[in-house]
């Protein structure tokens, strides 16, 4: 596999596939290189749902195999929220500082210890005639009360990465495509799917 294409019109993610992937030698193509597909409404209740969703709407569209990515934050005290809802949590135009302040709001007064949280990502892989399969990650750690760091994207700012002592916004990309949600579903699928040299990403 010498090309592959994510189902994804979100800069961030792109940036973090290009960079996993390429390291490998393996181009990667995001929906932002077809600005003429339409956007998939994310009618699913789960990551999983979304993700299915996505990956079987863009294979059908291009009548290729290619990867979508559904993937949030779920923070313990806010019973999970914003969940699926990540992207579009402070209004669908999809404003990642918006978004992240309106859980430092929601968090305003619960105590550290309490603020524990988790990014998961789930990648499903469609391609036609074929059935889906999905591979989730997850990466733990908690929400500090103010932003650090510029790296990442989303809520990479206030999620501390406890075994690493930074926010994911501190980390350099490097590492967090290490550690990240991401990459932990990238592992899975990687060692089911025949990528590039054999060597694994
Ligand atoms: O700090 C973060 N670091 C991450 O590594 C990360 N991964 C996901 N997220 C959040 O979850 C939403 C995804 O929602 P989502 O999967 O629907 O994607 P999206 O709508 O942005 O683009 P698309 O892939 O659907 O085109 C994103 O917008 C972010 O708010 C992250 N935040
Ligand atoms: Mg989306």
């Amino acid at each position: 596999m010498n090309e592959v294409i994510i189902a994804t019109k979100n800069k961030g993610k792109a940036k973090e596939f290009e960079r996993i992937f390429g390291s490998k030698g393996i181009q990667v193509k995001t929906l932002l290189d077809f600005p003429e597909i339409p956007d998939v409404e994310e009618t699913g209740l789960t990551f999983e749902e979304n993700a299915i969703i996505k990956a079987d709407a863009i294979a059908k569209l291009m009548g290729k195999m290619v990867i979508a990515d559904d993937s949030g934050l779920e923070v313990d005290a806010l019973e999970g929220r914003p969940g699926v809802y990540s992207a579009r949590y402070a209004g669908a135009e999809k404003n990642d500082s918006a978004n992240t302040e309106k859980v430092l709001q929601e968090l305003a007064g619960v105590l550290e210890r309490d603020r524990t949280a988790r990014f998961r990502c789930v990648l499903a892989v469609a391609a036609p005639g074929e059935k889906t399969v999905v591979y989730s990650g997850t990466c733990e750690g908690r929400i500090l009360t103010e932003p650090r760091g510029t790296n990442g994207f989303g809520y990479d700012p206030v999620f501390f990465v406890e075994g690493k002592g930074k926010t994911m916004a501190e980390l350099p990309p490097e590492e967090k495509n290490k550690i990240s949600h991401r990459a932990d579903a990238l592992k899975k699928l990687e060692k089911s799917l025949d990528l590039g040299n054999g060597e694994g990403l």
